[in-house]
């Protein structure tokens, strides 16, 4: 019995990967949606919930409270009534968050069953020290542990971040031969690797690190086998439709962008002007948002904030 018990809860999980592929598959194609990035890590917990308007007097002699701190900021989101399948494909979490619960459901099985958003995990460990212009990812001893552990959560994919700050091109390409390495590794374990090289938005060579960066992005596209889907995350590009041939791309899911420190007003202005590019954002979504607002506030600014970067993400 315990057996059929294992093999049905197996084929749920299953089921539900496949339904929310479909969903993906459909609703990336429509637009109108896009992406919350719930998924600070532990260093950039302590800005996020600064800008939360709680300070870090209110959790430093206890680490642990800021985890709970900050879940509490991610729990009100997410039970927000404009916080819907809806407008949000997809909602990307720290593994802390992954690990909680929100009306005692883990937060992967909320966010899907609830809510009708697909869940996705930050996998990474943060970035290395900058070596030629670029930070790249930091080791991952841990990872297929945690891609199993992610797969029994109902997670559909990942995310790692690494950072550009100027135009190196062996750096640049070193980048993206990690993120393509790992993002293969990702795919065997049966889930969608969210691939983010970003471009610091104050790099003084913005424009050219873009140019290099999307050369070398189609040349590890076009090394995928036919069947091998991946997701690109990248900074808004100076130039239009700086990425169209990645978003044309059959092995490409989808392209999104990441705020990347622009306010929201910018982060949705150059948005628009990139055809098929939909939003991710975590700072220019929680803009607005504080612990000091009362429920209705708090849940005005979030509905006018999703609607403006529904808008954003339309073309
Ligand atoms: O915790 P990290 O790795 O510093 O990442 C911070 C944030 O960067 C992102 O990748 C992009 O966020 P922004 O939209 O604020 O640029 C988010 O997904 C993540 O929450």
């Amino acid at each position: 019995a315990t057996e059929t018990g294992n093999t049905d809860k197996a084929c749920a999980a299953s089921n539900d990967w496949d339904e929310m592929h479909r969903r993906i598959l459909r609703d990336t194609s429509q637009s109108g949606v896009f992406l919350a990035a719930l998924d600070q890590s532990g260093g950039s917990t302590p800005k996020a919930l600064e800008l939360y308007g709680i300070s870090p007097n209110e959790y430093e002699s206890e680490p642990e409270k800021m985890y709970e701190l900050v879940h509490d900021m991610r729990t009100r989101i997410i039970n927000a009534p404009s916080f819907t399948g809806d407008s949000i494909l997809g909602a990307i979490l720290f593994e802390d968050t992954m690990d909680r619960t929100i009306d005692d459901i883990p937060t992967a099985t909320f966010l899907w069953q609830q809510k009708g958003i697909v869940p996705f995990l930050k996998i990474d460990k943060g970035l290395a020290e900058q070596e030629n212009g670029v930070q790249l990812l930091k080791p991952m001893p841990d990872l297929d542990d945690l891609l199993e552990k992610a797969k029994r959560n109902g997670i559909y994919g990942t995310k790692m971040r690494s950072l550009i700050h100027s135009a190196n091109k062996d750096g640049i390409a070193t980048v993206v031969e990690q993120q393509f390495e790992i993002g293969k590794r990702i795919l065997g374990h049966g889930l969608i690797p969210i691939i983010e090289p970003e471009v610091d938005i104050a790099a003084l060579d913005k424009p050219i690190c873009e140019d290099i960066l999307r050369d070398e992005l189609l040349r590890h596209l076009n090394a995928l086998d036919k069947d091998q889907k991946v997701m690109l995350k990248l900074t808004l590009p100076t130039n239009v439709n700086q990425y169209k041939a990645c978003v044309e791309h059959p092995n490409c899911l989808c392209v999104l962008a990441l705020s990347g420190g622009y306010s929201q007003i910018e982060a949705n202005d150059l948005l628009l002007r990139q055809n098929g590019m939909i939003a991710s954002f975590s700072r220019a979504l929680t803009e607005g948002l504080s612990a000091h607002q009362t429920d209705d506030e708090f849940n005005d600014k979030l509905k006018e904030s999703i609607r403006s970067i529904v808008a954003a993400s339309t073309t």
